[in-house]
């Protein structure tokens, strides 16, 4: 199982007292899986993709990527994990406004250490992977929404991540592109194999979801099909 969140209760502080964001929450994701997560504003939702990223330490329960329970590593390891396994698509797509398309994707992969020779060839493909092949040398303020997002999504890809998590993904594009990017990331998942979480608010697109979970006030409901 590539990603397991297993019994995870996490609560913030509020006021005098804690506020309970997600409770008693277990999930597996295989590799290949694409699970699509939704729920009312407030649920817990946020803070779930946050526990699985390991951003955030839960107050109780475990989070497994690849085999490695995430809890037992040190910061650092923890960070490196991060960086080999997970791939993380925001909601805004937050690129360099001085890079171009392909820039945006080696820069992650320099980050890592990784041979430019390498990353240049994963970067290209990439591109060409989410239908940017000729875009690489635009900039983000010569591209569209739909296409930021495209960049977005393959720079997440460049480390060859295990898991993938991605929050609301759709929200800033209108149905068509918003559709055209659920497609990309369902491909994405099955060609390569990533475990991926998908948060969002748009039930249109769930059909493109293996599965649908709904959280609510911080618990999940029994996985449904879509
Ligand atoms: N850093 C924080 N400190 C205190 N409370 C927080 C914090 N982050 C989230 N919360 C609270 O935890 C609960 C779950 O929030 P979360 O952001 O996970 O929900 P969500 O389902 O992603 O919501 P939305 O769909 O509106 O983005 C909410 O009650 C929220 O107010």
């Amino acid at each position: 199982m590539t990603l397991v969140l297993d019994d995870i209760t996490l609560t913030y502080p509020d006021g005098g007292g804690r506020l309970t964001a997600l409770d008693s929450v277990s999930l597996e994701v295989p590799a290949g899986c694409l699970t699509a997560v939704v729920g009312p504003s407030g649920s817990g939702k946020s803070s779930l993709l946050a526990v699985a990223a390991t951003l955030v330490t839960p107050d109780r329960g475990r989070v497994l990527v690849a085999g490695t329970d995430t809890g037992t590593l040190s910061p650092a390891a923890r960070a490196q994990l991060r960086a080999e396994h997970i791939g993380i698509v925001f909601q805004q797509p937050h690129l360099l406004p001085s890079l171009t398309a392909l820039e945006q994707l080696q820069v992650m992969a320099h980050l890592a250490g990784r041979r430019p020779k390498e990353v240049r060839e994963r970067a290209r493909d990439l591109l060409g992977a989410v239908g940017l092949a000729d875009r690489a040398a635009a900039r983000p303020h010569q591209l569209s929404g739909g296409q930021r997002q495209r960049v977005n999504i393959a720079r997440a890809l460049m480390n060859e991540p295990s898991v993938l998590l991605v929050d609301e993904p759709t929200s800033a594009l209108d149905h068509e592109r918003g559709a055209a990017v659920m497609d990309l990331i369902a491909g994405l998942t099955a060609e390569r194999g990533t475990a991926t979480v998908l948060v969002t608010h748009d039930r249109a697109h769930l059909a493109r979801a293996a599965r649908t979970v709904t959280v609510h006030d911080g618990r999940l409901t029994a996985p449904v099909s879509a």
